[in-house]
């Protein structure tokens, strides 16, 4: 099946090369990142339009460029919905938690845990941060190598190592704005790759008007699910809704996210930034959702066990790719180099912002007396051997099974969502304290837990995919079937067959509530106690058209400070 001609590798290997091309410029140019503060947040200096498209770059790996597809072959276009929620998913961090995080200046998002509360809310905060990126660094990786091999052979270890090489080099060497104008290049790579492959789909399979009768006979068009049922694995509920706090995990107090809305030079730009994600998201999302669609008008929903050997969807869109590409040489390659430029910018934030942290807020703190030179030494270390941990972590994927783009975003809600209420609980509570932010965390994170790998032994995955086929009278009375079989099995709610996309809402609410239950019980904190600029007056904001006498009496916050407020953070 689909072999690599000469053509294909060159590209491959142009696009290394560029990278690496661009992470040496930064390494000698500029301050040739010499310092920390160009190292890890570029000078503060980046305008709004690479800013932005490294934020998406952030979190579109090759996880969503296949698994997305997939997603749309197997259960249709309800996770399109998805979209819905990237408005209020990114309006929030816009509006409230860039304004709070820029105002204090931080290098590291979890050096608002410990201004808010104190030394050990932040050390937790970091180390769970670290946990998450770590694993999903490893899907990420794991995911183009293991794709490609299924399909066509292509080396597997051997791709995993030169992408994991090529990235911790070139992270290494420039530092953030080598890994933000990186990302701008690969993001381009990345949207026309997936645009040749749907431009040449649809021609061999037709033209626009076949693909569409196939894929709206074949079911495949969901329509508006508004099925309240917690346990139904995509509705509109656990997309629109549940998606909102799976994008605030990511794109309101993620570092990776934070440290470019903190490198940028204003905190206009930052909120500037924030609000150009979200046309190139929806492009993003609807370029993979359509590949689905084409993908699925070519091959009506067979089983691609018989060809493949494996029944995995994953492997299925890499197999659509090779047999739509395949005899036009070049674009087999520039597929991809579309699939390793969305995974090696997703693994160089992921090694940057790792190594940020680790630097920021477990080593600095311990040795303020470390020169200029040996922390930023140090820093290149960590993301080096970041780098090689990811490789063993990219092993442990091999052993997840289920869909990737499902391990993904099990891992933010599993994780993310912990953080997020452990951020919110700060902001927008002034009573909560450092005791109740670290049970909060702590037992939102055993919850996690236990719901999510509760969920993987019972196997309960929710919605089974629909069944096969082009030929809408087979597919419309039994579908219904389908639906009222699943439901009578839900009857006995269990725990575990929670739709992972509540996974982020339920985790974020568990911290919130444990919180400030403990925080109340054992002293809230007192507003003249709580640290200038660390609070969000949602009272305030909610209430804003009460007059300010009212509305100082009712929420008893002060607005949210204008001051700049520097931590000494070298
Ligand atoms: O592509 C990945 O690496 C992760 C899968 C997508 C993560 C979430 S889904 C909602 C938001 N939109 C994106 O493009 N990424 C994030
Ligand atoms: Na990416």
């Amino acid at each position: 099946m689909g072999h690599f001609t000469v053509v294909d590798y060159v590209i491959f290997a142009v696009l290394l090369a560029a990278s690496m091309g661009i992470g040496l410029y930064y390494a000698l140019s500029g301050g040739r990142q010499r310092t920390t503060q160009e190292f890890l947040m570029a000078d503060r200096s980046m305008r709004c339009l690479p800013v932005s498209l490294s934020l998406i770059a952030s979190f579109q790996s090759a996880v969503a460029i296949i698994g997305v597809p997939a997603e749309i072959y197997t259960h249709g276009t309800q996770y399109w919905f998805i979209g819905c929620a990237y408005v209020l998913g990114l309006l929030i961090p816009a509006h409230v938690f860039i304004p709070v995080l820029y105002r204090l200046r931080l290098s590291s998002a979890y050096q608002y845990l410990e201004l808010r509360f104190s030394k050990a809310v932040r050390i937790c905060g970091t180390l769970t941060f670290i946990f998450q990126m770590v694993i999903y660094m490893g899907v990420c990786v794991y995911t183009p190598a293991f794709a490609l091999n299924a399909v066509t052979g292509f080396e597997l270890w051997g791709a995993v190592l030169a992408t994991g090489l090529v990235c911790t080099v070139y992270t290494t060497m420039g530092g953030l704005k080598a890994v933000i104008w990186t990302d701008v290049f690969q993001t381009i790579v990345m949207f026309a790759g997936q645009l040749a492959v749907i431009v040449v789909g649809v021609h061999q399979t037709g033209g626009v008007s076949e693909v569409w009768r196939k894929v709206w006979e074949g079911n495949r068009i969901s329509a508006l699910d508004l099925n309240p049922d917690p346990t139904e694995r995509h509705t509109f509920w656990t997309l629109a809704v549940g998606g909102v706090f799976l994008m605030l995990s990511l794109y309101g107090v993620n570092q990776a996210q934070v440290q470019r809305y903190l490198s940028a030079r204003t905190e206009k730009e930052a909120v500037r930034s924030c609000y150009m994600v979200f046309p190139s998201l929806q492009l993003a999302l609807a370029l993979s959702c359509v590949m689905g669609l084409v993908m699925f008008a070519r091959y009506c929903g067979e089983d691609p066990s018989d060809k493949l050997g494996t029944s995995s969807r994953d492997a299925m869109v890499i197999y659509f790719v090779m047999d739509m590409l395949q005899g036009l040489p070049g674009l087999p390659g520039l597929f991809v180099a579309c699939l390793f430029s969305a995974a090696l910018s997703t693994i160089s934030s992921a090694f940057n912002s790792l190594a940020t942290v680790t630097m920021e807020d477990l080593i600095k703190p311990h040795f303020p007396a470390m020169s200029e030179a040996r922390a930023t030494l140090l820093s290149k270390v960590l993301a080096m051997s970041y780098g090689l941990v990811c490789l063993a972590m990219a092993y442990l994927t091999h052993l997840m099974g289920d869909s990737v783009l499902q391990v993904a975003l099990k891992i933010f809600g599993m994780v993310g969502g912990p953080i997020l209420g452990l951020f919110c609980l700060g902001m927008f509570f002034p009573w909560a304290n450092s005791v109740g932010a670290v049970t909060g965390l702590g037992t939102g994170l055993s919850v996690s837990f236990w719901i999510g790998i509760g969920s993987i032994i019972s196997h309960s995955s929710g919605t089974k995919p629909l069944p096969p086929d082009c030929s809408s009278s087979f597919l419309s009375g039994n579908t219904t079937t389908v639906t009222q079989l699943s439901a009578l099995s839900n009857v006995t709610l269990s725990f575990y067959s929670l739709s992972y996309m509540w996974y982020s809402a339920f985790n974020c609410f568990t911290v919130i509530v444990i919180g400030l239950i403990i925080s109340f019980l054992t002293g809230p904190m007192k507003e003249q106690d709580v640290t200038p600029g660390t609070i969000y007056p949602l009272l305030g904001t909610l209430f804003g058209f009460l007059p300010a006498r009212l509305k100082k009496k009712l929420c008893c916050v002060t607005p949210l400070g204008q001051t700049v407020f520097v931590i000494s953070d070298n």
